[in-house]
């Protein structure tokens, strides 16, 4: 059983909690509370693989709530970032949170090795009231090295299960390299140590 944490981030109203609860129940909801953080909890099976996923929906972020921001940061293994599209002043948030975490990547060393994020543009089904295009949200995912798709919670299942899926899949490459680099440098280290005492030893004989 791999254990798994993912964060939502983004600005008030984008619809993390109905992208979150569309993946997590097939279902919408129109309305949330919005005050508290909340962590949910469920058993994935993903490529064979039996998931433990946790997933933070933290109470709403504006671009200058750094501390509240720095919190998922470091505790997620994958994020995902969420901007309305008939609402500009939350792509410029998200703007301001994927920037924040690429400053967290090369502060920290879990940020170092890349975190997975993908950007999602949600309320697709609003494209009458548009206020930013398809076009800016996939240029600043590829500023940011993420993965980008528009959504809407309100519509679908399929897309948000996808990219729900995917985001899964690079957080499960991501761990292994991780440990798999863990195991290798602790292995040099005790291969160091036998060397200096054995090593050593062996040269004065
Ligand atoms: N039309 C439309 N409305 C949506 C969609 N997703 C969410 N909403 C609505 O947008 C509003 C905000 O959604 P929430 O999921 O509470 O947004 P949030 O980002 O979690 O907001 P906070 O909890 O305040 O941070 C609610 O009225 C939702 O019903 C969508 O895809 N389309």
């Amino acid at each position: 059983m791999t254990d798994m944490k993912l964060a939502l981030l983004g600005r008030r109203g984008a619809g993390k909690s109905a992208v979150l609860v569309r993946f997590l129940t097939r279902r919408f909801i129109g309305e949330y509370a919005s005050d508290a953080n909340s962590l949910y909890h469920k058993r994935l099976s993903i490529d064979g693989r039996q998931l433990n996923l946790e997933v933070y929906d933290p109470c709403s972020q504006s671009s200058e709530a750094r501390c509240i921001l720095e919190e998922p940061v470091d505790w997620a293994d994958g994020l995902v970032v969420v901007y309305d599209i008939s609402d500009r002043t939350s792509f410029i948030d998200a703007q301001s949170i994927l920037r924040q975490i690429r400053e967290a990547r090369t502060d920290n060393c879990k940020g170092e090795s890349g975190v997975p994020v993908c950007l999602l543009g949600n309320k697709q089904d609003l494209c009458h009231a548009r206020q930013v295009r398809e076009d800016e949200g996939r240029r600043l995912a590829q500023e940011s090295r993420c993965h980008f798709q528009e959504v809407s919670a309100a519509e679908g299942y399929h897309d948000i299960a996808g990219l729900f899926t995917r985001l899964i899949r690079r957080v499960m490459e991501h761990l292994k390299h991780r440990a798999d680099r863990r195991r290798y440098s602790g292995s040099k280290s005790v291969a160091k140590l036998i060397n200096n005492v054995f090593g050593k030893r062996r040269k004065s004989v």
